[in-house]
């Protein structure tokens, strides 16, 4: 009989392993799934093992990546492989593989997202052929295996964990990490924040239409430009509320209308496209506002950051959200509300909503 997965394995950015812990035991309990947590700190990743008699694709069904916040991969997992001997690291991993009875299109070696791992990138070079040829070999490495992917999450030299992932419910990047350049001409290094929760929230598909230069848009907290960089970089016309300094260049494209405003309080004058605000200040405080913006309504989509320099930063989200879309929906306001902590945020996370027509 084929040997059953019952670990669910999560990265994240080192540091916030408790804040994964928490949300995945909050929501593994909403969907009637038992398991415990067991994370080590800044070790960049948890795994959520399961009671012996759940498999562990129920729970990776039914929790999408893109439904957690602090999650940057979802995998479904078995039990790490430890001491694995130095001059024979491969039959282990390439037994248990044969022993799930899944065959898989391609294979990713990884390492959580902290120095120490990635010195683990000498000995993935050197496994990646053998492994590959000897999985063909064994039938569990084919051209065409449904999508599914095996995901090799090295943790020491003799430490691996063997997980799968499925086309759908899964990040398209090596460690979830969206990397992306950073443009020479951008004011900040805060542009990638937008640009990264672009490429996350709206579907590539949907750009021309949804990110497009008859679009009007308003930047709470703007200076020096980072974030308005990326609006005129599309084409919109932008409204730049902030006290600090604009980057000339950016002013220089006439795309630009700089208000030395308070962006809690400053009111468009008319219905724009887009809201994006990246001010530090109280989470609630920022929620208040987007609410009142997306109930009158003065915007169609919005994404802005949640600073969080609490402890608990899990249980301050999720007050946030949920106060959000109970204040939408007793305002009788369909919406899509998303949150993720973007490879490019640090102690904040990103919240993407679209009113739904
Ligand atoms: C993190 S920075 C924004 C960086 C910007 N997104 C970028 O990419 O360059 C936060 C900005 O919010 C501004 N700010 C703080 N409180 C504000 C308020 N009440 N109204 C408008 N701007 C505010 C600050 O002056 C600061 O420039």
């Amino acid at each position: 009989m084929a040997v059953c997965p019952h670990e669910w394995l999560l990265y994240c950015r080192p540091g916030f392993e408790k804040d994964l812990s928490a949300e995945v035991l909050d929501k593994t309990a909403h969907v009637g799934q038992v398991g415990y947590p067991v994370a080590a700190p800044s070790s960049g990743h948890v795994r959520f093992v399961l009671d012996a008699a759940m498999p562990a694709n129920e729970v990776h069904r039914a929790l999408p990546l893109e439904a957690l916040v602090f999650a940057r991969q979802s995998l479904v997992a078995f039990p790490p492989l430890e001491n694995l001997p130095r001059d024979d690291r491969l039959t282990a991993i390439v037994e248990l593989v044969v022993a799930s009875g899944w065959s898989f299109e391609a294979v990713w070696q990884e390492t959580p997202d902290t120095n120490e791992e990635k010195a683990l990138a000498g000995l993935m070079k050197a496994l990646r052929r053998p492994l590959e040829n000897t999985l063909k070999k064994r039938g569990a490495l084919r051209r065409k295996a449904g999508g599914r992917r095996l995901h090799l999450f090295w943790t020491a030299g003799d430490r691996v964990q063997v997980a799968v992932s499925f086309p759908g419910n899964r990040a398209e990047h090596p460690g979830g990490i969206w990397r992306l350049k950073l443009p020479r001409e951008a004011p900040s290094r805060s542009t990638l924040k937008l640009e990264e929760a672009w490429h996350v929230f709206v579907p590539r598909e949907a750009w021309p239409t949804r990110l497009n230069d008859s679009m009007q848009a308003a930047d709470l907290g703007a200076a020096p430009g980072g974030w308005t960089y990326q609006l005129v970089r599309k084409g919109m016309y932008v409204y730049a509320i902030d006290n600090g300094p604009m980057d000339d260049a950016l002013m220089a494209s006439g795309q630009v209308e700089h208000l030395r405003e308070d962006g809690f309080v400053w009111q468009p004058p008319m219905r724009l496209d887009w809201l994006v605000c990246d001010i530090v200040d109280k989470p609630m405080r920022v929620i208040d506002m987007v609410e009142r913006w997306l109930v009158a309504p003065w915007c169609h989509e919005a994404i802005f950051n949640l600073k969080l320099p609490m402890k608990k930063r899990w249980e301050e989200v999720s007050r946030c959200l949920e106060r959000l879309a109970t204040s939408l929906d007793q305002a009788g306001i369909r919406a899509r509300i998303r949150c993720r902590h973007l490879y490019h945020d640090r102690e904040e996370v990103t919240v993407h909503v679209c009113l739904l027509d």
